[in-house]
């Protein structure tokens, strides 16, 4: 699904209603009802009041017509206008016309007022939608800072009021923090960063059937990976197929005293579909991985016992491998970096692909500098968690938009694939766009987690997979078997290895 920049959303909005053709008016009233749909579906009447408090431009609009719809279907609805200017839209003074004929306004226009809110009701906040050009303040800021102190359930439509839709905010601002955020048509990219999770709180979207050949050409960097968009990129497993059909992953991971990432990630990787599977681990942790995961090949370190010190041979890998996954608990020795960076020019000579993880990235990161990129083979696919992407791009980042923007720039400027770890993890292609995954939990913040998304991918690529598609579905994979694991244990009581049992390809 496509993330449309404000501007964007502005112009659909403009050719729907030229192209449909749908007078404005009319357009706000669809959106309206989609709200009220999600709503009845989600609350069922019940003694409560629903307080709705509106603004003057279109989301106040929005809020006027909801109020209307609401209130025959039996919901106890009070209406509040926040008079903070003297300018009001078009369509809030047609909504606000069509609304008196059936419930009474209250109107707010004294910084003095005192809100009465109760814990038991619901809020539907309609102050300011994505139009808004500068910081609350004022009245306005006063009633939001109400709001947010209630105990009362908070619903924004569209968006939250006072959050930007598509850049950061200041620190200071007032913003309302939703429990719920009722959006039209598209997300916002707001809703996908982590700074903004207080105030966005849950986020759905609704169809207000903005017109779909603008959506479809519109040229976007951000996309929302939706369930049924990644699904459909998996490949059926053929009749006739073999072992050999599905590729051979090499899995370099472990060291002494880490030899559970080398388990997790291996196990996964065998869950994920790969035909064959060769672990590269240190001798001494061998008869473990041989014990509990008897399906995967074995290929130890020569010559020490604790970590990687492999001197990787062309004949090694040629002709064995169809992908190639390291990181996992192989620890950050220097030895360690010499074998990487020769396993890295082997696989860049060999044109297989790789995917880079964990300590692999803090090699690169504290041995190998600014310059790491050089020694990655192009296409690659790193999976950084917050900390080792700050420590692979050695720069430090304001707001998540920031942040973004060095991920972009990290995926172009080097032609790899970084999956940015975390709630919506943000996967970037080298074609500049991004894209954020739709399924996980914060379950799934637990030791060994990371591990197994390496072995997804490792064996994903191993089929065959591009490794934009690699990515993009291991990512998904992971967050939806995290999900099915947090549905049997908990969130709280999920551990990895329930993650690798709830795979579903
Ligand atoms: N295509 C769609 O998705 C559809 C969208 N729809 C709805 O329209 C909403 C967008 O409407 P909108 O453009 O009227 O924006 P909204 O925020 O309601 O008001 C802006 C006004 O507020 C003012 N203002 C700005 N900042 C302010 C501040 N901090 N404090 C005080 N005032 C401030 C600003 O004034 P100015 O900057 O000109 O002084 C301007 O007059 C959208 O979110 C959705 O709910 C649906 O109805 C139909 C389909
Ligand atoms: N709150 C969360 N919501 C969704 N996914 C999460 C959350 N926290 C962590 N994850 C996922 O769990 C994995 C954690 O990876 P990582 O931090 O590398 O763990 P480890 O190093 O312990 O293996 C990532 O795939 C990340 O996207
Ligand atoms: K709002």
């Amino acid at each position: 699904m496509k993330i449309l920049s404000l501007h964007q959303i502005r112009e659909a909005d403009c050719f729907t209603i030229e192209h449909e053709p749908i007078a404005s008016i009319d357009l706000m009233e669809r959106a309206s009802r989609a709200f009220v749909n999600w709503f009845c579906k989600s609350f069922e009447t019940g003694d409560y009041k629903v307080k709705v408090f509106c603004g003057l431009g279109d989301n106040g609009g929005d809020g006027l017509a909801i109020s209307r719809m609401l209130h025959p279907l039996g919901y106890d609805v009070e209406v509040y206008v926040v008079k903070y200017s003297s300018k009001e839209s078009d369509n809030f003074n047609i909504n606000i016309n069509r609304l008196k004929t059936q419930i009474e306004v209250n109107v707010i226009d004294d910084e003095q007022f005192t809100l009465s809110l109760n814990s038991g009701d619901i809020i539907i906040d309609a102050l300011l939608g994505s139009g808004i050009s500068r910081s609350i303040e004022g009245l306005l800021k006063t009633v939001v800072e109400q709001i947010n102190k209630s105990e009362a359930m908070i619903i924004s439509v569209d968006i939250p009021s006072g959050l930007l839709a598509d850049k950061p905010n200041n620190q200071s601002d007032t913003i309302i923090k939703a429990f719920h955020t009722v959006s039209f048509q598209v997300p916002k990219l707001a809703f996908m960063l982590p700074q903004n999770a207080e105030f966005v709180g849950n986020w759905h979207i609704v169809d207000i059937g903005l017109h779909q050949t603008f959506i479809n050409k519109a040229e976007v960097v951000f996309f929302y990976s939706t369930p049924q968009e990644v699904e459909k990129l998996i490949k059926p497993r053929a009749k006739f197929s073999h072992k050999g059909t599905y590729g051979h992953a090499l899995l370099i991971a472990g060291s002494y005293g880490m030899m559970g990432a080398a388990i997790l990630s291996a196990r996964a990787c065998m869950r994920s579909g790969v035909g064959k599977l060769t672990v590269h681990s240190i001798s001494s942790g061998l008869p473990i991985l041989q014990t509990v995961l008897p399906e995967a090949m074995y290929w130890e370190v020569l010559n020490d016992d604790k970590f990687l010190t492999t001197d990787f041979k062309i004949e090694d890998l040629n002709s064995r491998f169809q992908a190639v996954g390291v990181g996992p608990g192989i620890g950050v020795y220097e030895e360690t970096g010499i074998s990487l960076i020769k396993l890295c020019r082997l696989c860049k000579e060999l044109v297989i692909p790789m995917v880079l993880d964990a300590d692999a990235l803090n090699i690169f990161a504290s041995q190998f500098g600014d310059d790491f990129t050089n020694e990655i083979p192009e296409n690659s696919i790193l999976t950084p968690h917050p900390k080792e992407f700050r420590n692979l791009v050695n720069q430090s980042w304001n707001n998540d938009y920031e942040k973004l923007e060095l991920l972009r720039k990290l995926a172009i400027q080097n032609k790899l694939i970084v999956c940015l770890k975390g709630a919506n993890t943000a996967i970037a292609l080298p074609n500049g766009t991004i894209h954020f995954n739709s399924s996980g939990n914060a379950g799934m913040a637990t030791a060994g987690s990371g591990d197994v998304l390496t072995g997804i991918i490792t064996a994903l690529l191993a089929q065959g997979y591009s490794p934009d598609e690699a990515a993009i579905l291991g990512v998904y994979m992971h967050g939806k078997a995290g999900d099915i694991a947090a549905e049997k244990f908990g969130m709280t009581s999920m551990i990895a290895s329930d993650i690798i049992e709830n795979i579903r390809f």
